[in-house]
């Protein structure tokens, strides 16, 4: 399949070595791996995942993904989300502004909603094209059902280590609830010439829901390492997904759990040349759910909260999971791109990531002092 398969990722091209998570331990209640999703989860916020067990549905997504792609623009652009925050459905290439400039993503993607494929064939949200609906009950449910499963056990554990009453962050992401929960398939095309590194497929952002569990054959997905500004590859592993933090997890948890920035570039050496696919689902909080940071549900969230600077702004952003999910993706439309502003009107807790070195420190005083 084009893009799914490909040239390896060169050995030479330096990359950012990620924790590997064994799922099946961590399911086990395994001490040790409890720890180093910890660790992983506070400190990068982006993991492996090992032993997770959705490999058969990720690979029948990733053959639905690409099916879906290779349909003619006019019959993709019939389910096109639109300007107005909807996030379901078809992304096309280059609405997208990526920079202050407004520089033009080249990323394609389609959104399934975890509600309309828990429904199918009821209609929450909205409709989809045939190939989809023709796999909803084969490839794409089974896919959502694991995906939620891995997400939900590993959401589970993060709730037990910030000191949570049992269920609490469960409750905030109750699949039986409408959310902005997705599976998303995403294709880039190939890139012609040499690599300009300022030149982001997907933009420099923060994952806007929860928790993402990623799927990489091809290079291309960067991390801007804690601390640093110098974006570094992450190297696809054969059966390893990918795992980050997300807004919200970082909100509720008053900073605890890092959010992290990363980006899409061209896949580095021979990569670069094909196509590329990637898959993820989303795990986003329920629609009404507001974001702040849960100090009332655990001494160690209201001991970071009140180290952290800006903590009112930065934990109490006054919108439900919902309203923050619509203004990062409306206002990443160039539609609504009015200049550098409107620009970082889309952003997320990168605001704060972007300042790397005050936010490190603090936050590790705060897990530090967590810790004790
Ligand atoms: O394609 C990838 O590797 C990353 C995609 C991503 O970051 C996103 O869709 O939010
Ligand atoms: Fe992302």
């Amino acid at each position: 399949m084009p893009g799914i398969v490909g040239p390896p990722f060169p050995e030479d091209v330096p990359t950012h070595p990620l924790l590997v998570v064994d799922y099946q331990l961590i399911k086990a209640g395994d001490h040790d791996e409890t720890e180093k999703l910890w660790r992983a989860a506070t400190q990068l916020g982006f993991w492996y995942l090992k032993n997770h067990g959705a490999d058969a549905e990720v690979d029948a997504m990733f053959e639905m993904g690409s099916d879906f792609m290779e349909l003619p623009i006019d019959d993709k652009m019939q389910f096109e989300q639109g300007d107005n925050g909807a996030s379901f459905g078809y992304k096309a290439r280059g609405v997208n502004a990526i920079d202050e400039k407004g520089n033009r993503d080249s990323t394609e993607f389609i959104n399934v909603s975890k509600d309309d494929a828990l429904a199918f064939p009821e209609v929450v949200h909205r409709t989809y094209p045939g190939i989809l609906t023709a796999r909803m009950d084969t490839v794409i449910r089974p896919f959502v059902d694991k995906s939620l499963e891995v997400n939900g056990t590993l959401i589970g554990v993060l709730n037990t280590k910030l000191g949570l009453p049992e269920g609490t962050l469960a409750q905030l992401h109750n699949p039986a609830e409408r959310s902005g929960c997705v599976a998303r398939v995403i294709r880039t095309p190939p890139k012609d010439g040499p690599i300009d590194d300022e030149k982001a497929m997907l933009a420099a952002h923060t994952d806007f829901g929860s928790l993402s569990f990623l799927h990489n054959r091809i290079g291309g997905l960067q991390v801007l390492p804690p601390g640093t500004d110098k974006w570094q590859y992450v190297r696809p592993l054969p059966g390893h997904a990918i795992c980050n933090i997300g807004d919200s997890m970082h909100i509720f948890s008053g900073g605890i759990l890092r959010s992290n920035m990363h980006r899409v570039i061209p896949p580095p050496g021979e990569q670069a040349k094909f196509e590329r696919y990637s898959l993820v689902y989303f795990t986003r909080a329920s629609d009404s759910v507001e974001l702040r940071a849960l100090v009332d549900d655990s001494p160690l969230i209201a001991a970071a909260v009140a180290d952290a600077p800006n903590a009112q702004a930065r934990f109490w952003p006054g919108v439900s999971a919902q309203e923050w999910l619509q203004r990062r993706v409306r206002n990443q439309r160039l539609s609504h791109f009015k200049g550098p502003e409107s620009f970082k009107s889309w952003m997320g807790t990168e605001d704060v990531s972007s300042m790397v070195k005050t936010r490190t420190s603090v936050e590790s005083a705060a897990v530090r002092q967590v810790a004790a």
